[in-house]
């Protein structure tokens, strides 16, 4: 059974995942969303024939053995006979071994339930967020998502594992238990049943209050918890600042507060408890009294007021926690709408019907006319506006201008990401939004300016678009991109696993291993985002050198930040707010004394030598 501590991490993660406090999901949607989790648990019929069956005999055995007490009291004891209560004694024995190995069942099938459909949903959620467009991570937190997929669906292994398993359980208890009371003596038993109002009523106003103590407290340890992973994340800022004692009282900050609602959350649930035994109780002694005034008229014999009596309380304990899983099952029912709300997320609707791959071979021409594109989430900012340029293939094209002109958007609407509004994108002729998203983009390399390295093998980084190729090809790549000697530097060279976020990489590194990725995929057309970060000399002459191996005979387009580069290019075009508005060599560019050379003079930086600037 999933411990109250995982239970707990569980609803703290969630709460987490949640943001702040997400409203919870009112009675109907709660029950519309388990509802959705029914057909998860079909696929898997087995399991869960399984744990029902294991479930319902638990709870069946549970029910016979207060009628074995009462047997045993009036035909055992009433009657001074062994020999009956020796029979009885076995038979309760092999009743207990029944329970035992029925409970033992209910747990294996209840978790292995949990935890398969837990599995099957992480997995379909992944697969789904994976293949959703760009504009669905524009507007939503990677670090939210990423929770949804751990803190959402450990809350609803929980539910599944152990909240629905004990609903079920005691309903079954419940049910059994009062009908059973009414078996045994219904004058008592009618009593019972007009005393439960009166016990319920203040408990489930008492209840209301007490978890709305404790969600506060829930609250609070979501709001350290993501300081805290914000803080671990961010190690490195914090110590360069010197800032660990500032965050440290923080964090004590919000570690107090947590305690102390989740101490006052304790007060009151211990208070709720002391006050719901007492009412049981007093009520179940109340109803006994009359009970045994009963047996001393005759009107009950002993055994049938020992079986009410344990009827009686396994009725209250299931009533009372019946009372306590629909907090759980309506948090549960949040976190499956939120996973669902994700599941529902529209995939890229961009795949043509009838889409066809390029022509092949691909010679990586380019044609942009007249493009203009707004980013969904801000459709009113136009970003390009009539963008016409063209790359013939083979031809290197740098793009140089101001900072948010829409260098990078271009290379955004050149991989499918987002579809222009107005205006036409072509590769060999072909419109781009005809061709199918992978199509496309098996036809495109990119080197970004953030390079993405993967916590795992540096061999495994640079096959990462390519999983099948082998280790002479990997080899050949790192070589052409100037990797392979710091590579084979390493303790264990290709098989050396780089930390997280490749960390344990210089700058310049992680650029040569982008660019022996891009090498490897071997597409004819090349997008660079130059990186603006400075390398050192030594490091920068390797990344050319690099660079210049993989623009070789592609068609390129250059983000281009180095002087270097706009010489080597075969035209410069200059984009300034959304459109091109100069093109050249940078020498004529220069002599035009427009944008491009106030940029000039600003940006460019870059082993250009002054020998070179003159020839240029
Ligand atoms: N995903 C996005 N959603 C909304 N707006 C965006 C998005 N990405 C970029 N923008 C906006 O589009 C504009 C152009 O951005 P883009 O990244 O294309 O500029 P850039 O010329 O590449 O700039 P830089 O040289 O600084 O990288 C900017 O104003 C930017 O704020």
């Amino acid at each position: 059974m999933i411990s109250q501590h995982d239970r707990q991490a569980a609803i703290a993660q969630n709460d987490q995942a949640d943001g702040k406090e997400g409203p919870a999901p009112s009675r109907r949607q709660a029950v519309a969303h388990l509802r959705r989790l029914v057909p998860l648990l079909g696929s898997h019929r087995r399991l869960t024939i399984g744990a029902t069956l294991a479930l319902t005999a638990a709870a069946l055995i549970s029910l016979a053995l207060p009628m074995a007490v009462r047997r045993m009291i009036d035909n055992g004891f009433g009657q001074g006979d062994g020999e009956f209560i020796n029979r009885y004694f076995l038979m309760a024995m092999a009743l207990a071994v029944a329970l035992a190995i029925a409970s033992a069942l209910r747990y294996y099938f209840v978790t292995a339930l949990g935890e398969r459909l837990v599995a099957d949903l992480r997995k379909k959620v992944f697969g789904h967020v994976l293949s959703l467009p760009a504009q669905f991570f524009d507007s939503n937190h990677s670090g939210e998502i990423a929770s949804r997929l751990t803190g959402d669906t450990a809350q609803i292994k929980t539910a599944v594992s152990l909240t629905a398993s004990v609903a079920l359980r005691n309903s079954i208890l419940c049910v059994g238990a009062l009908g059973m009371m009414f078996v045994t003596s219904p004058g008592l038993s009618s009593i019972a049943l007009a005393v439960i109002p009166l016990i319920l009523l203040p408990l489930i106003v008492f209840g209301r209050s007490v978890r709305k103590k404790s969600r506060a407290a829930q609250d609070a340890l979501a709001s350290a918890s993501s300081y805290a992973s914000e803080i671990i994340a961010a190690n490195r800022t914090v110590q360069s600042f010197n800032a660990e004692d500032a965050a440290r009282q923080r964090y004590v900050c919000d570690v107090e507060m947590s305690y102390g609602k989740s101490i006052a959350a304790a007060r009151s649930r211990a208070c709720l408890t002391g006050f719901a035994i007492a009412l049981i109780f007093g009520s179940v002694v109340g109803v006994l009294w009359l009970g045994a005034h009963s047996v001393l008229a005759g009107t009950l014999s002993p055994g049938s007021l020992s079986q009410f009596l344990i009827y009686s309380v396994i009725a209250a304990g299931s009533l009372g926690s019946l009372s306590e899983v629909w907090g759980e099952l309506a948090q549960a029912a949040g976190a499956a709408g939120r996973l669902f709300e994700l599941l529902n997320e529209q995939t890229y609707d961009r795949e043509p019907e009838a889409s066809m791959p390029l022509r092949s071979p691909v010679r990586g021409g380019i044609e942009v006319s007249d493009l203009h594109f707004s980013y969904p989430n801000t459709p009113q900012k136009e970003i390009l506006a009539g963008l016409s340029m063209t790359v013939s293939p083979g031809e290197t094209v740098a793009l140089v201008g101001p900072s948010g002109a829409g260098k990078s958007t271009v290379f955004s609407l050149l991989l499918g990401f987002y579809d222009g509004s107005g205006g036409r994108l072509s590769i060999d002729g072909r419109d781009v939004r005809s061709i199918a998203p992978r199509d496309l983009r098996k036809e495109i390399s990119i080197v970004p300016q953030e390079v993405t390295i993967f916590a795992t093998t540096i061999f495994e980084n640079i096959a990462f678009g390519r999983p099948d190729a082998t280790r002479d090809e990997v080899v050949a790549a790192a070589i052409k991109a100037q990797a392979h000697g710091f590579i084979t530097g390493l303790e264990n060279g290709y098989d050396t696993v780089v930390g997280e976020r490749g960390l344990t990489l210089s700058g310049g590194q992680r650029q040569r291993l982008a660019i022996a990725r891009a090498i490897l995929k071997d597409a004819p057309v090349l997008l660079l985002d130059e990186a603006t970060a400075s390398l050192d000399a030594e490091n920068e002459q390797l990344v050319q050198e690099g660079l210049e191996q993989l623009m070789d005979n592609r068609s390129t387009i250059v983000i281009a930040h180095r002087l270097a580069t706009v010489l080597k290019a075969d035209r410069i075009l200059v984009v300034d707010a959304g459109r091109i508005v100069e093109q050249g060599t940078h020498a004529s560019l220069m002599r035009n004394g427009g944008l491009y050379k106030r940029l000039a003079e600003l940006q460019f930086k870059g082993p250009a030598t002054d020998t070179e600037l003159d020839a240029a």
